[in-house]
């Protein structure tokens, strides 16, 4: 029997519990690859959430080549899986993973700083069986917060960073940063 595959997405600001909600998900499933972004340095072969919880992971710049071995495939960080950072189409491996039976979790920010949507999430929106939106507390105000605000412009929208550049903010709060 061919088991029925499945997308499921974290999607909302950063300090929302993506990483928790996604670690969660993978530790009941023995067979499980757990993937990030070459590009984000953070935490070396871990995928770890600022709850306390964390996950041996791969940092990948490529599709692994024996990702058809796993059952569940779990992903963080997925907005930065682009060119220069990642080479191929990330959405269309992801997507055939699951059409061969995968489990497919993932976990990313649905928009920048700026509240522009990042490409590579809102496709995986588009194709997803479920999507789960999170929210953070606000930094100003501690209110629900769906977006991510920047405490310094510094011209780049790929910067990996914690509290010292990134901020969660409501919808009352959010502001985009004053350039230096
Ligand atoms: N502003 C905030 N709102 C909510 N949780 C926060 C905030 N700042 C720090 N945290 C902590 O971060 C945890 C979630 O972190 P994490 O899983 O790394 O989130 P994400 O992957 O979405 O950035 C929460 O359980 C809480 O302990
Ligand atoms: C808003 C925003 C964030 N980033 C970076 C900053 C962090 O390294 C990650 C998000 O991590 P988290 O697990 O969701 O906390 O993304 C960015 O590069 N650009 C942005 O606009």
């Amino acid at each position: 029997m061919v088991r029925a595959g499945r997308l499921t997405l974290f999607v909302g600001p950063m300090f929302a519990g993506k990483s928790a909600h996604l670690i969660a998900a993978a530790l009941p499933h023995v067979s499980s690859l757990a993937l990030k972004p070459a590009f984000d340095k953070r935490d070396g072969a871990e995928l770890v959430s600022r709850d306390g919880t964390h996950l041996p992971a791969r940092s990948v710049g490529e599709w692994p080549d024996d990702a058809a071995g796993f059952a569940h495939i779990v992903l963080d960080e997925a907005q930065f899986m682009v060119a220069p950072h990642y080479e191929g189409d990330i959405v269309n491996q992801l997507l055939a993973a699951r059409q061969k039976g995968a489990i497919v979790t993932v976990g990313g920010l649905d928009t920048d700083y700026r509240r522009v949507p990042f490409e590579v999430m809102t496709r995986l929106a588009d194709a997803a069986d479920e999507i789960i939106h999170l929210q953070a507390r606000c930094h100003v105000c501690g209110c629900g917060a769906r977006w991510t605000a920047k405490i310094h412009e510094t011209g780049h929208v790929l910067e990996t960073g914690d509290q010292e550049l990134y901020e969660a903010r409501c919808d009352e709060h959010w502001t985009l940063p004053v350039s230096e």
